[in-house]
C-alpha cells in the first residue's frame, strides 16, 4: 500500500511562503515581480490553465497580466508582442501558452522570447544550460516533479534507476535531465522503445508523462517504486485521470502522484517561482 502524495499541498505551502516574501518586498517599498502570461485563441484548458496562474500572482500578491489574443493573431503580430515585453523593465517573466494555433510556430515564438524572462525555461539558452548543470530557469513541471521528490525525502538518487516514459520538450526531456543532475541512471522510453513494461518494472521512479489515459498498470511497476503522473486525460466516463492506472498501481508502489491534485499544481507554484528568481537576478 502506498502514501498518496498531494501536490496541490506541497503547493500551498510554497505559495504561502512566496507570499511572505512578496509582502517583505511591498513593506520595503520595493517595485513588485511581475508576470506576463499571453494566450493565443480560445482552447478551453489552456484558458483554464491560465485562470489558474492569475488566481496564484493574486494570491501571493505578485502582479500579473493576462493578454489574450484572437486565434486569427499573426505570427508576426505575437513576435511584435514579445518585443515589446522583452524591452518592457517592469516585467520579470514573460510566458506564451502552449498549444498555440497551428499557424503559429511555437519554436519562433519560444526563441524570440528574452532568456532572461523565460521563466518556462523553453528557451534553448535555458534547455542548453540545464544540460551543462547550470543555474538556469527550470520548465516548470520538471521542476514541481524534482520538489516533490525532495518533500518526500527521495532525492538522493545516487545508485537509483529512473524510467521517464515521454520525450515531449516540455516535461520528457527535462525531467530526465535533471534526474540525470542528480545523479540517478535514466532511461527515457517512447512509443518505439521495445519491451517498454519490463523496462520501466526496473524503475526505483517511474515518471509517466504520455498523455494516454490509465496506460500504466501495476504489471508495469517494481514494488516500492516512487510513480509520478504527469499526464491530464479524460477516462470512458470524461473523468480526469492520469497515465497511470491510480487504483491499481497503489497497491504495489510506496509513493505515488494522483491525477488531479498531484504535480499539476506545482507547476503553478514553480512558475511563480521562476518568476520571483528572475525578479532578483534583476533587482538583486
Ligand atoms: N507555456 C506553457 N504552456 C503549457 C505548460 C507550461 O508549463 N507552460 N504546461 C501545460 C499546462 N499547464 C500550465 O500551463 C498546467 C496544466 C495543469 C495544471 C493543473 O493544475 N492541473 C490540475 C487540474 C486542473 C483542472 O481541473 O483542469 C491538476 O492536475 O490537479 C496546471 C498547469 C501545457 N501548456
Amino acid at each position: 500500500m502506498s502514501e498518496v502524495v498531494y501536490g496541490s499541498e506541497i503547493a500551498k505551502d510554497i505559495k504561502e511562503n512566496l507570499k511572505v516574501k512578496i509582502d517583505q518586498l511591498k513593506a520595503e517599498g520595493k517595485r513588485i515581480p511581475k508576470l506576463v502570461v499571453v494566450l493565443v485563441g480560445d482552447n478551453q484548458a489552456s484558458l483554464s490553465y491560465v485562470r489558474g496562474k492569475e488566481k496564484a500572482c493574486q494570491f501571493v500578491g505578485m502582479e500579473n497580466e493576462l493578454i489574450t489574443l484572437p486565434e486569427t493573431t499573426t505570427q508576426e503580430e505575437l513576435l511584435s508582442l514579445i518585443e515589446r515585453l522583452n524591452l518592457d523593465t517592469a516585467v520579470d517573466g514573460i510566458l506564451v501558452q502552449l498549444p498555440l494555433p497551428a499557424h503559429i510556430k511555437e519554436k519562433d515564438i519560444i526563441h524570440a522570447i528574452d532568456p532572461n524572462k523565460d521563466v518556462d525555461g523553453f528557451h534553448p539558452c535555458n534547455v542548453g544550460k540545464l544540460m551543462l548543470n547550470e543555474e538556469t530557469f527550470v520548465s516548470c513541471t520538471p521542476k514541481g516533479i524534482i520538489r516533490i521528490l525532495e518533500t518526500i525525502g527521495y532525492d538522493d538518487l545516487s545508485g537509483k534507476r529512473a524510467v521517464v516514459v515521454g520525450r515531449s520538450n516540455i516535461v520528457g526531456k527535462p525531467i530526465a535531465q535533471l534526474l540525470l543532475n542528480k545523479n540517478a541512471t535514466v532511461t527515457i522510453c517512447h512509443s518505439r522503445t521495445q519491451d517498454i513494461e519490463n523496462v520501466c518494472k526496473e524503475a526505483d521512479i517511474l515518471i509517466a508523462a504520455i498523455g494516454k489515459a490509465k496506460y500504466i498498470n501495476r504489471n508495469w511497476v517494481k514494488e516500492g517504486a516512487v510513480v509520478i503522473d504527469v499526464g491530464i486525460n479524460r477516462d470512458e466516463n470524461n473523468k480526469m485521470c492520469g497515465d497511470v492506472d491510480f487504483e491499481d498501481v497503489k497497491e504495489v508502489c510506496s509513493y505515488i502522484t494522483p491525477v488531479p491534485k498531484g504535480v499539476g499544481p506545482m507547476t503553478i507554484a514553480m512558475l511563480l517561482e521562476n518568476t520571483l528568481q528572475s525578479y532578483h537576478k534583476r533587482e538583486g
